[in-house]
């Protein structure tokens, strides 16, 4: 099994171009099978995840055609089953987005559900209620949500707390409800914009996005579009927490700040100098230790759950204590127990870890246990004496395109062994 090994003790220096976001690219793929005709999608980021995506849309029948720049453009008109199968699903989460389009486009669809994962329980009761409220009749049986309606129809639905999955499960098939539907308490996350604005590309009619209330004029058909992913803030956000880490300096290049601005707002009171200029984010430590800094996780526009880990990892070699709340997932502290083998000092009680920043970190074999942290590790890595093995990386590799070229390019001791 492939690992990576870093040696720690290099301030980062240069440019990294970051890539699209993940978390924007799985739900807009699964959004083209709403389409009639082939939907072309660029600043496609090379990852696991976006290959799993596509073999599931590939086993239900959409054609792929895959560019030299890795755009991905996806003919629909080929799908011949709506059945999202269970070992696809439990790989990768984010396949039960199917369902909401799958349901829209042929009036049924069968998605496995997708258990939980190592970061705590990942339900879907929120998108089952949302496609009730469309007029969709939906039944749990065998592991599978089987969904029907012959045609949806326009609702107000009211979410009952904020989730992104769901918001964007709904938000997919009302675009081919008949009348309006009016979404409450919707996530607003930016990769709920760039669904919205993808959708828009193909013919759908939504306001709101990007507030907590979407509205959608239910269109009969949605034609065939362009669209060009959005930036991923956690992969910007990850190499400039690794930066003021390193007292480096860095710009990341290709980046959306303004999608960014609680990560920006804590780097800021780490100490970091920040300069944001178009797409560009430079971010200069001056070779500061940083400031430890609290955090608490919350919905968009507040702190993202995504870059917990990595400032778990900042505040263990800042000067001070910082608090962590962890408000999303239950269970998304299991980098703890890792960054403690390179000498961190962390106490967790329930949802909140106090970090007390230490001189210095040593390095130590450790195991990834999911993406993010996964990407925690190879900071604290980044800082700690010596070498520091991080082995089970296939988490990385769902989510961070080539992060050990990147670093490389920006000057880190990192490479990949097998
Ligand atoms: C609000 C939030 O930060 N969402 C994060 C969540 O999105 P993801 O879409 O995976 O999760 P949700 O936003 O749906 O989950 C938010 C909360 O709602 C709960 N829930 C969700 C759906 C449901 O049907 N029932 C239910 O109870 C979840 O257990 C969780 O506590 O994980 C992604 C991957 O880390 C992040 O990119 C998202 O930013
Ligand atoms: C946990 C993540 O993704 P997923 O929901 O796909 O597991 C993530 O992006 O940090």
């Amino acid at each position: 099994m492939q690992k990576i090994v870093v040696e720690g003790g290099v301030a980062l220096d240069g440019e990294v171009q970051i890539s699209g976001a993940k978390n924007a690219v799985l739900p807009i793929l699964c959004a083209t099978l709403l389409a009639d005709a082939p939907v072309e999608i660029s600043n496609v980021p090379h990852l696991h995840d976006v290959v799993t995506t596509a073999k599931l849309l590939a086993e239900i029948g959409a054609g792929i055609s895959i560019d030299e720049r890795y755009g991905i453009t996806v003919d629909p008109t080929t799908v011949h089953s709506q059945v999202a199968p269970y070992e696809l699903v439990r790989t990768m989460r984010a396949s039960v987005l199917v369902l909401g389009p799958l349901l829209a486009r042929y009036g049924h669809a069968e998605v496995s559900l997708p258990g939980g994962c190592a970061i705590g329980s990942r339900p879907v009761d929120l998108h089952i209620k949302g496609l009730q409220t469309l007029g969709a009749t939906v039944t749990v049986e065998n592991g599978f949500i089987k969904a029907r309606a012959d045609r949806l129809r326009g609702g107000r639905h009211v979410f009952e707390m904020v989730s992104v999955g769901a918001t964007e499960n709904v938000l997919m098939a009302a675009t081919l409800a008949e009348g309006t539907t009016v979404l409450e308490n919707a996530a607003m996350e930016p990769e709920i914009v760039d669904l919205a604005d993808c959708l828009t590309a193909m013919g759908a009619r939504i306001e709101g996005a990007g507030t907590g209330r979407i509205v959608v004029e239910g269109v009969d058909r949605l034609h065939g579009g362009r669209h060009s992913v959005v930036p991923d803030r956690i992969e910007a956000g990850t190499f400039l927490v690794a930066a003021a880490m390193t007292g480096g300096r860095i710009t990341a290049r290709r980046a959306r700040p303004d999608t960014m601005k609680a990560v920006l707002a804590k780097l800021a009171e780490a100490g970091a100098q920040l300069d944001c200029d178009g797409d560009r984010i430079t971010l200069d430590m001056q070779g500061r230790r940083p400031k430890a800094v609290n955090i608490t996780t919350a919905p968009h526009p507040a702190f993202p759950t995504d870059m917990q880990a990595q400032f778990m990892a900042l505040n263990c070699v800042a000067d001070g204590v910082g608090v962590i709340n962890e408000t999303i997932f239950e269970n998304r502290f299991m980098h703890v127990n890792e960054l403690l083998r390179l000498g961190a000092d962390i106490r967790v009680d329930g949802h909140t870890a106090v970090v007390r920043g230490v001189e210095r970190l040593s390095g130590a074999p450790v195991m990834a246990t999911d993406l993010r942290a996964s990407a925690s590790l190879i900071l604290a890595g980044l800082v700690a004496d010596g070498s520091t093995t991080i082995d089970r990386i296939y988490h990385l590799d769902r989510g961070y395109e080539n992060i050990e070229e990147k670093l490389s390019g920006l000057g880190a001791r990192i490479r990949r062994i097998d």
